[in-house]
C-alpha cells in the first residue's frame, strides 16, 4: 500500500507541509492511515529525520500498531528514532530527562490509579469508595485544567470543592514527598515545565520538529496544551479527529478542542475526508442516522462502496445467560459457514461485568477469547507485589511501595514497628526508607525488631546500585530468589491459584527480560514504562493469535472487525443510567457510534428481555439507540411469535452440534 493507492483529499493530507492541517472525518476514513502514510512521507519526500517524527496515539496498543505499520512502509534504518506514543509516554519520555526541572529526581515513581486512591483515603480519612472516587476525578479535573492546588482552593464554589482542594494541596505535597507522580502529572508537568522554561522549550521543540496527533477529539485541555507549546508558532502537526467519536468526556476531553483549533492557528487548513473504506452501506447508514439524533459541531458525510451488505440484526433474548449463548452460537455456526477465523470476531460491550458471562460461556465452548480494556494483569495482586519492589528499588521514598514490599513476604517487622517507623517519618518530614537509615530511630524500636529493617533497606540499596548497572531479566530472578516469593506463594494460597500466580510473575520476568533487551533498557526504566501499560489497556503481551476480541466499547476505539456483537444494547446500559438520569445521553450515542462503526461486515445488536441485578430479575427496554436505526437496515430477532428464539437448552445443544462438526473438519484426512 503506498501514496498512490490513497483518494485524493487524503493524498493532500499526507503531502500538506505548509502549517498546521486538521482532518476531520468520521469512522473508517482513513484518518489513521493518513498518519502513517505521512509518516514515511516526511522521511522519504520531506527530507526529515525520524527522530525529528513524533507520532500520538490514543493507546499503547494504536502505537505499536502503527509501528508495525510504518516498520512496513520504511527502511529499519529510516525509522529509527521516531517516537510513537501515547501522550502519558510522551510525557515521560520528556520528564525522564527533565525531571530535576520540576523538582524531581529522574528515577521518580509513578502511581498507578490503587496507590493514588489509597493515598486519597488516607488523607480523607475515610474507606468510602465514592467519596475516594469523586474527590479524586475532582482533583484529575483540575490537574487536566492546569489548576494549582492554591488557585482550586480560591475559586472553590462549595464545601465538596473545598475539601476536595485541601485533599488536592496535601496530596501533591505526599506526591512530591515520594518522588512520585501519578497520570495526569505526566502530562501537566511538562506543560508547566515548557510555560516557564524557554531553553527546555526550544530543546524539546528543536526535536520534534513534526507531530502527529491521533484521535484528537479525546485531548483534554493540558494535552491540547502539550501540542501547542511543543508546535510552537510554526504549527508543524498534522492533527486527524472525529467530534463524532469523542467518548472520553468523564475523563476530561474536550471535544471543544476542535473548534478552539482554527482561533489559535489562523493558518490551520482543514481536510475532510467522506469514503468510507471498513464497512458496508447498512452499517455506514445505521451509524449515520443514529448520530443525526446529536447536534453537530462540524458538517460531514460518509459512502462507502462495499456494497449495501446484510441487514443489521437485533436479537432479544431470555436473559443475560441466554445472550451470551446467543453469541457463542451465532458465532460458532457463521464460523463454520463462512470459514472465517476466531479472530474475525469482536463482542463489544459498555462495561467490563458484561464480560463475565461470555468468558464463562466461551470457555465452556473453547472458544478462544482475548480480553482488552478489562482488568489489568498489572492490577494482579502478586505482580503488583513485585512491580512494589521494583519502584521501591529505582525510588527509595517511594512509601507506597516500601509498605508493600516490606510486608510482602513477612519479613519479621510488625505493624507496630512499622507505625512507629510512620510517626518518626513524619515527624522528620523524610521517607519511610530514609527514617529508617537515621539514627534517631534507635531510641525508639527495640534492635530485635530494628535489625531486620536495616536488612531490607541494606538489601534495597544494593539492588538499587545494581539496577541501573545489570540487566533486568537476570536481576528480577534473583531478587525472586532472595524474598523467597514463590514459597511465600505457595505458604499463602491454595497450591492451584499460587500455581496460576507464580505463572504471572514469570510472564512479567519474561516481559522485563525481552524488553529490556529489545530496548536497551534498565529496570528503573522499564518499572516506569510499565506503570503507563496499566493507563488504559489493561493486558498486554503475547495472546492466542486467533482468538475473538472481547472489548469495551472504550476500548475498541480506532480498530475494525469483519464481523461484531454489540451486547446489552437496553436502556439503562447502552445509554448507560447514569446519563439518563442527568439528562446526558449524547456522549453514549457517540459511544453506540463508535461501536457501530467497528463492524467492517456484520453486525448484531442484542438485547435482554431480564436480566439478573444484585441478586434480583429486572426486566430491560431495548435501547432507544435500536430504535433511530433505520428500519430498512435491520432485522429482529426473538420478538414473540418468531421463531429464531432459542432456549438455554436447544442453543446448547445446537452448539454441541456445531462443535462435533468442527472438529470432524479439522481431522486430518483418513
Ligand atoms: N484509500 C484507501 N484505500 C483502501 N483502503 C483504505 C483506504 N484508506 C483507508 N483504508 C482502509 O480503511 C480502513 C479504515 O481506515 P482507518 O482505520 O485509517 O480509518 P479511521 O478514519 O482512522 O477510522 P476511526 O475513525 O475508526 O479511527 C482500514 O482498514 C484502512 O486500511
Ligand atoms: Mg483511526
Amino acid at each position: 500500500m503506498s501514496i498512490a493507492d490513497m483518494n485524493p483529499p487524503q493524498r493532500a493530507a499526507v503531502r500538506y507541509l505548509d502549517g498546521p492541517l486538521l482532518v476531520l472525518a468520521g469512522a473508517g476514513s482513513g484518518k489513521t492511515r493518513v498518519i502513517t502514510q505521512k509518516i514515511a512521507y516526511l522521511v522519504r519526500e520531506g527530507g526529515m529525520s525520524a527522530r525529528n517524527i513524533a507520532a500520538i496515539t490514543f493507546t499503547n496498543k494504536a502505537a505499536r500498531e502503527m509501528l508495525e505499520r510504518v516498520g512496513k512502509l520504511l527502511p529499519a534504518d529510516a525509522s529509527r528514532g521516531l517516537t510513537v506514543s501515547t501522550f502519558h509516554s510522551l510525557g515521560l519520555q520528556i520528564l525522564r530527562q527533565e525531571a530535576p526541572r520540576v523538582g524531581y529526581k529522574p528515577q521518580f515513581s509513578i502511581l498507578d490509579s490503587a496507590d493514588a486512591a489509597k493515598i486519597i483515603s488516607d488523607l480523607l480519612a475515610t474507606t468510602s469508595k465514592d467519596e475516594i472516587r469523586r474527590v479524586q476525578s475532582q482533583i484529575s479535573r483540575w490537574k487536566n485544567d492546569l489548576l494549582a492546588p492554591e488557585s482550586a482552593l480560591v475559586g472553590a464554589g462549595n464545601e465538596f470543592e473545598r475539601i476536595a482542594a485541601r485533599i488536592y494541596l496535601n496530596y501533591q505535597d505526599t506526591l512530591l514527598a515520594y518522588q512520585a507522580m501519578d497520570f495526569d502529572d505526566l502530562i501537566r508537568l511538562p506543560v508547566r515545565l515548557f510555560e516557564t522554561d524557554r531553553e527546555a522549550l526550544e530543546k524539546w521543540q528543536a526535536k520534534l520538529r513534526y507531530l502527529l496527533i491521533d484521535e484528537y477529539q479525546d485531548t483534554n485541555t493540558c494535552q491540547y496544551l502539550l501540542v501547542k507549546l511543543l508546535a510552537g508558532v510554526r504549527g508543524m502537526f498534522t492533527a486527524v479527529g472525529d467530534d463524532d467519536q469523542s467518548i472520553y468526556a468523564w475523563r476530561g476531553a474536550n471535544v471543544e478542542n476542535l473548534a478552539q483549533l482554527p482561533r489559535d492557528y489562523p493558518r490551520l487548513h482543514v481536510i475532510k475526508l467522506e469514503q468510507n473504506y471498513r464497512s458496508t452501506a447498512r452499517i455506514l447508514r445505521a451509524a449515520n442516522s443514529v448520530i443525526s439524533n446529536n447536534p453537530k459541531l462540524f458538517e460531514k458525510q460518509l459512502w462507502s462502496e462495499l456494497g449495501l451488505g446484510e441487514p443489521l440484526r437485533a436479537v432479544q433474548c431470555r436473559d443475560d445467560d441466554g445472550e451470551a449463548h446467543m453469541v457463542a452460537q451465532r458465532l460458532l455456526a457463521h464460523k463454520f459457514e463462512h470459514r472465517t477465523d476466531f479472530r474475525d470476531y469482536a463482542v463489544l460491550y459498555r462495561g467490563n461485568h458484561q464480560a463475565r458471562l461470555i468468558e464463562q460461556v466461551f470457555r465452556e465452548h473453547k472458544i478462544p477469547y482475548a480480553i482488552s480494556g478489562g482488568q489489568s494483569f498489572y492490577d494482579r495482586a502478586e505482580i503488583k507485589d513485585v512491580l512494589g519492589y521494583l519502584r521501591l528499588i529505582a525510588n527509595p521514598d517511594d512509601d507506597p511501595a516500601f509498605i508493600r514490599a516490606v510486608t510482602t513476604p513477612k519479613r519479621g517487622i510488625g505493624n507496630t514497628t512499622l507505625e512507629k517507623l510512620g510517626a518518626y517519618a513524619g515527624e522528620r518530614h523524610v521517607s519511610l526508607f530514609t527514617a529508617a537509615r537515621e539514627h534517631g530511630l534507635q531510641g525508639r524500636i527495640q534492635p530485635a525488631q530494628l535489625e531486620p529493617l536495616q536488612q531490607f533497606c541494606d538489601y534495597i540499596e544494593r539492588m538499587g546500585f545494581r539496577a541501573v548497572r545489570e540487566p533486568a531479566g537476570p536481576l528480577i530472578r534473583e531478587l525472586l530468589t532472595a524474598i523467597r516469593y514463590e514459597q511465600w506463594l505457595y505458604d499463602s494460597e491454595e497450591p492451584r491459584p499460587a500455581e496460576s500466580k507464580w505463572k504471572n510473575v514469570q510472564e512479567l520476568c519474561g516481559w522485563l527480560e525481552r524488553k529490556g533487551e529489545a530496548d536497551g533498557k534498565n529496570l528503573v526504566e522499564l518499572t516506569q514504562t510499565i506503570a503507563l501499560i496499566t493507563l488504559l489497556e489493561g493486558r498486554e503481551g503475547e495472546e492466542a493469535p486467533d482468538a475473538v476480541r472481547l472489548s469495551t466499547l472504550h476500548a475498541s476505539k480506532g480498530l475494525e472487525y469483519p464481523h461484531v456483537y454489540l451486547i446489552g444494547c437496553e436502556e439503562g446500559i447502552l445509554p448507560h443510567q447514569e446519563s439518563i438520569d442527568t439528562g446526558m445521553v449524547e456522549e453514549e450515542r457517540r459511544l453506540m457510534y463508535v461501536g457501530i462503526t467497528r463492524a467492517q461486515r456484520t453486525l448484531t445488536l442484542s438485547h435482554c428481555v431480564k436480566r439478573k441485578r444484585a441478586g434480583e430479575w429486572v426486566f430491560c427496554e431495548p435501547s432507544r439507540f435500536i430504535g433511530e436505526i433505520n428500519g430498512d437496515d435491520i432485522r429482529f430477532f426473538g420478538k414473540p411469535g418468531q421463531p429464531q428464539q432459542v432456549t438455554r437448552d436447544e442453543g446448547k445443544a445446537r452448539l454441541a452440534n456445531l462443535r462435533e462438526m468442527l472438529a470432524s473438519k479439522r481431522k486430518p484426512a483418513e
